[in-house]
């Protein structure tokens, strides 16, 4: 049983040994291309990709009595409690010390979880902005339901995602363009054209 202070020195250890590494944020609409990227970024890169939507399931499925709490947000489409999603990823990139960079996929969602990161753990290396319009989310996202068996892939779900994402999650695309690091990649194309300008980007800072 790890104690309270060796977690702490370990995610202490994570922000000591932070500055080598390169971290990304991959900030999008629900059904942008977030997770597609991120599968070939990994493939090509060697980065270690957190979803924080995968994390939150993984808690969710567990079983937990916090799971549950998460599971009404998430199928709501609400965000959940900063505290809860940041521990998950500080976590699991104390886990991970040895790898070279981090695709931190889904996250921040809020402007002060970005702040709340940065301040915790490092600042990151540039923001991948997966731009896609609304409609094509939407069409994705119903296509995806079809296999994806997401409670939260549903019509009425899926226009409060793309509202949560709008009123919260857009203007830390500003925020971080305030600070010349949002990179933006136009996600309407087909995936291995996108993946093409997401290898220009990661040029600009390998
Ligand atoms: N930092 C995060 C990440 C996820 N969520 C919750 O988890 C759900 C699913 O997140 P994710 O898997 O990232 O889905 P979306 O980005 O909404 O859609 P997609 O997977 O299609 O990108 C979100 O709708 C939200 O309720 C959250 O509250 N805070
Ligand atoms: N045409 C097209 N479809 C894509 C592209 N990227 C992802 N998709 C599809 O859109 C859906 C959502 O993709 P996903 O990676 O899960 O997006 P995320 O919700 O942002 O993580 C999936 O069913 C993908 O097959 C793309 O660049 N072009
Ligand atoms: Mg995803």
């Amino acid at each position: 049983m790890i104690n309270k202070s060796e977690v702490q020195t370990e995610q202490h250890g994570v922000k000591n040994n932070m500055d080598s590494k390169k971290i990304v944020f991959v900030i999008g609409g629900p059904g942008s291309g977030k997770g597609t990227q991120c599968e070939k970024i990994v493939e090509k890169y060697g980065f270690t990709h957190f979803s924080s939507g995968d994390l939150l399931r993984a808690e969710v499925n567990s079983g937990s009595p916090q799971g549950e709490e998460l599971k009404q947000m998430m199928e709501r489409g609400d965000l959940v409690p900063m505290s809860t999603v940041l521990k998950l990823i500080k976590d699991n990139m104390a886990a991970h010390t040895e790898s070279k960079g981090f695709l931190v996929d889904g996250y921040p969602r809020e402007v002060q979880q970005g702040i709340e990161f940065e301040q915790s753990i490092a600042p990151c290396t540039f923001v991948l902005w997966v731009d896609v319009a609304q409609e094509t989310m939407v069409k994705r996202l119903l296509k995806r339901a079809e296999t994806s068996g997401r409670v939260d892939d549903n019509e009425e779900t899926i226009r409060k995602r793309l509202k949560t994402f709008v009123e919260s999650t857009e203007p830390v695309i500003d925020y971080y363009k305030a600070q010349n690091k949002v990179r933006r990649v136009d996600s309407e194309q087909p995936v291995d054209d996108v993946f093409s300008d997401v290898q220009n980007i990661f040029k600009e800072f390998l």
